[in-house]
C-alpha cells in the first residue's frame, strides 16, 4: 500500500469494509459504498486536525459552466464539514485570461495560509490548460494533475498529490478486501485525470493492466478478460452485462443525467446479476474523489516529507 504510506504517517488509515458490504437487493453483487468510507476519512480528517494548521484550498472557477459551479459549491460545503477553510475565486467569461489566472495562481503560491490550490476542469477552450495547471506549485498542487506529480506516480516515488478519482478508487478497492496483486485489470478511458493515472496506480499495486480507448478494437473481448474493471469511457451505461466476467469487480467512473432527470454511469444496472461487486453511480467514486480531494489538502498542510 505504498500509495497510502504518506496519509499513514498522518494517522490515516483505511478502514475494513470487506465483512460487512450489503448486497443489492436481489442478487450477491456486493456494494462498494464510496459515500460511506468517504465520511469516515472525512471524520478521521476532523480528529486528526486538532492542534494542527487549519488545512485551506484555494478553488478558481473560470467561466459559466453550470457543472462546475454546482461541483466547487459542494467542494466547498465537504471541506467546511471536515472543519477545513476553502476559498474561491470565480472569474467570469468577459474577463478571462491566461494571463490572468496565472498570476492569480502565482500569489497563491507565495500565500502561506493557503495549502492547496484546484482549478476547476474544463477551463474555456481559449485556454491552455496545461499551461496554467503548471504553474501550481507542486506542493500546492492537490489534484495531482501538474506534469511533476504525475511523473512521481509514474516512477513510484508516491511524493506528490495522486489524482483525486484513482487514488479514491483504489482506497475504495483496498477497503473492500479486493486483491490487486496479479489481476487483470481493464481501464476503459485514457484521460490525463482518471485513466492514465489509474493505470499508473493499478500497475504500481501489481496488476496486469490494459488501457483500452475508443479506438480499441474489441472492446467487449477485452472488458470480458477484467478481474477489476474501471469504466471511465464517459458514454451512459456503455458497459453492460455482455461486456463482463462473471464475479469482476466493477468500478464506474462515469457520470450523466438521463432525461428523466436521474444520474447513471458509464456502466448498466444488470451487470449486478453477475458482478462480485460494483460501486454506484451516485454513491461511489464521486463522494470518494472529493473525501481524496481533502486528504490531499491535508497532506499539502501537514506531511513534513
Ligand atoms: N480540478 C478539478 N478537480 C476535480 O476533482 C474535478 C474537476 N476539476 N472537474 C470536474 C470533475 C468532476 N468531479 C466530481 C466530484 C464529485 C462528484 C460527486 O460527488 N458526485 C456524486 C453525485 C453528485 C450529484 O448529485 O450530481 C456521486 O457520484 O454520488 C462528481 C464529480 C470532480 N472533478
Amino acid at each position: 500500500m505504498k500509495f497510502f504510506s504518506r496519509a499513514q504517517k498522518l494517522g490515516f488509515i483505511l478502514p475494513d469494509f470487506s465483512k460487512t458490504a450489503q448486497v443489492y437487493e436481489g442478487t450477491n453483487c456486493k456494494i462498494m459504498d464510496g459515500k460511506t468510507l468517504s465520511t469516515n476519512l472525512i471524520s478521521q480528517a476532523k480528529t486528526l486536525k486538532d492542534g494542527k494548521k487549519v488545512p485551506c484550498l484555494a478553488v478558481i472557477l473560470a467561466g459559466e459552466n453550470p457543472a462546475s459551479h454546482v461541483y466547487v459549491k459542494n467542494k466547498i460545503k465537504i471541506f467546511k464539514e471536515a472543519g477545513f477553510d476553502s476559498q474561491s475565486y470565480i472569474i467570469s467569461s468577459d474577463e478571462i485570461s491566461e494571463e490572468k489566472i496565472i498570476s492569480l495562481i502565482l500569489s497563491l503560491n507565495k500565500d502561506k495560509n493557503v495549502d492547496g490550490i484546484l482549478v476547476q476542469l474544463p477551463l474555456p477552450k481559449t485556454i491552455n490548460t496545461e499551461k496554467i495547471l503548471n504553474a501550481i506549485s507542486p506542493h500546492k498542487d492537490v489534484d495531482g494533475f501538474l506534469a511533476h506529480s504525475i511523473g512521481t506516480l509514474a516512477t513510484g516515488e508516491f511524493t506528490n498529490a495522486i489524482a483525486c478519482t484513482p487514488f479514491g478508487i483504489l482506497a475504495m478497492l483496498v477497503s473492500y478486501g479486493i486483491e490487486i496483486s496479479g489481476k487483470n485489470s481493464v481501464v476503459v478511458g485514457r484521460s490525463n485525470i482518471v485513466g492514465k493515472p489509474m493505470s499508473l496506480l493499478l500497475l504500481s499495486s501489481d496488476a496486469t493492466v490494459t488501457m483500452a480507448h475508443s479506438k480499441t478494437k474489441d472492446l467487449k473481448q477485452i472488458c470480458k478478460n477484467a478481474d477489476i474493471l474501471i469504466a471511465a469511457a464517459g458514454q451512459p451505461e456503455l458497459i453492460d452485462k455482455s461486456y463482463i466476467k462473471e464475479n469482476a469487480v466493477i468500478i464506474d467512473v462515469g457520470i450523466h443525467r438521463k432525461e428523466n432527470g436521474k444520474l447513471c454511469g458509464d456502466v448498466h444496472s444488470n451487470v449486478k446479476e453477475i458482478a462480485y461487486s460494483l460501486s454506484p453511480v451516485p454513491g461511489g467514486v464521486g463522494p470518494m474523489t472529493i473525501a481524496m480531494l481533502m486528504l490531499n489538502t491535508a497532506l499539502a498542510a501537514w506531511a513534513k516529507d
